[in-house]
């Protein structure tokens, strides 16, 4: 299941903000290797005791993803258990979150279309990763992608990515609490009325909404939207606003796709992305990022 690790081998420093039914903080943990000792900076995300039977499942996820490696999956060391409190130690990725660092960098040079397909082609690697494991994710969007590396156009050094563990899962989250509604457009149609349809076609479709994310300048989709009306847009089939370029907007709808047998595999989400990346899409870039 997961390492016990005792609460003397942890630090606690700053607070990083809070989730749904967690609070984060840096930290860093003390090991001993061949009696030399490393201290190492880690994540601490702690689930507040009064939603004990949240924290089963955000362990039950992130045990899940401990159980495999992968270059571009986080990496959990384990849980300590401090009086009722449960706490996740995971690695500590530097940049944070992806979906305010676009906000950040919004109109950065850095943060241009080739930046984009390589750190959306990553996120398909460890998708693809998941898929052949048969693992179902079930929360996939920028604000689970984690900048390890910003990257580097002068010296081409590309950024660096990893997937965070999934958090709760909405087959826990009440239907008639607004948490569920509050996730579409990320959470796949079939979810809505019946969580347990969560499966390897519904990380397709968030897949999809990820990726219109990356490409759009920071923006939500269907932020403006009031709950009843996110509820109307699938019941209508309705779809997210296509960005210009007709390659990239075929490929959003195609992993968003109402009928999950259509939507691609991860193997040919990550052939188109390669083509989208060898595709002339220099004609694109002399426009502004929100042109895309
Ligand atoms: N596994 C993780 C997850 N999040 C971070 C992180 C890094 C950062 N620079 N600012 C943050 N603000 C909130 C979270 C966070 C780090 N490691």
């Amino acid at each position: 299941m997961f390492h016990k690790i005792k609460k003397e081998e942890l630090t606690w420093g700053e607070s990083l903000g809070q989730g749904s039914f967690t609070k984060i903080f840096k930290g860093k943990r003390e090991e001993y290797i061949d009696c030399d000792s490393h201290q190492m900076d880690v994540l601490l995300k702690v689930l507040d005791h009064t939603h004990r039977n949240y924290s089963e499942s955000l362990f039950e996820a992130a045990s899940i993803m401990s159980q495999i490696s992968h270059k571009h999956l986080i990496l959990v060391y384990g849980i300590c258990a401090v009086n009722k409190d449960n706490i996740m130690v995971q690695e500590y990725v530097k940049h944070g979150a992806l979906d305010i660092y676009l906000k950040k960098n919004k109109n950065k040079s850095r943060v241009n279309i080739s930046w984009k397909l390589e750190v959306a082609k990553q996120l398909g690697y460890a998708m693809n990763f998941l898929e052949d494991k048969r693992i179902v994710h079930g929360n996939i969007c920028a604000k689970n992608i984690l900048l390890t590396r910003e990257g580097d156009a002068m010296t081409g050094l590309p950024p660096f990515i990893k997937l965070s563990d999934p958090g709760i899962s909405i087959t826990i989250l009440p239907i008639e609490g607004k948490l569920r509604i509050d996730r579409i457009p990320w959470v796949a149609p079939e979810c809505i009325g019946n969580p347990r349809n969560l499966s390897l076609e519904s990380d397709k479709w968030s897949f999809g909404t990820t990726l219109w994310e990356i490409f759009s300048p920071g923006d939500l989709p269907l932020n403006s939207l009031e709950p009843s009306q996110k509820l109307q847009f699938y019941q209508d089939y309705l779809r997210l606003p296509a960005p210009k370029w007709s390659e990239l907007a075929h490929l959003i709808n195609q992993c968003m796709a109402y009928q999950y047998s259509l939507r691609p595999c991860f193997r040919a989400i990550i052939r188109d992305l390669n083509r989208l990346i060898t595709s002339d899409y220099e004609l694109l870039s002399d426009l502004p990022p929100s042109e895309i």
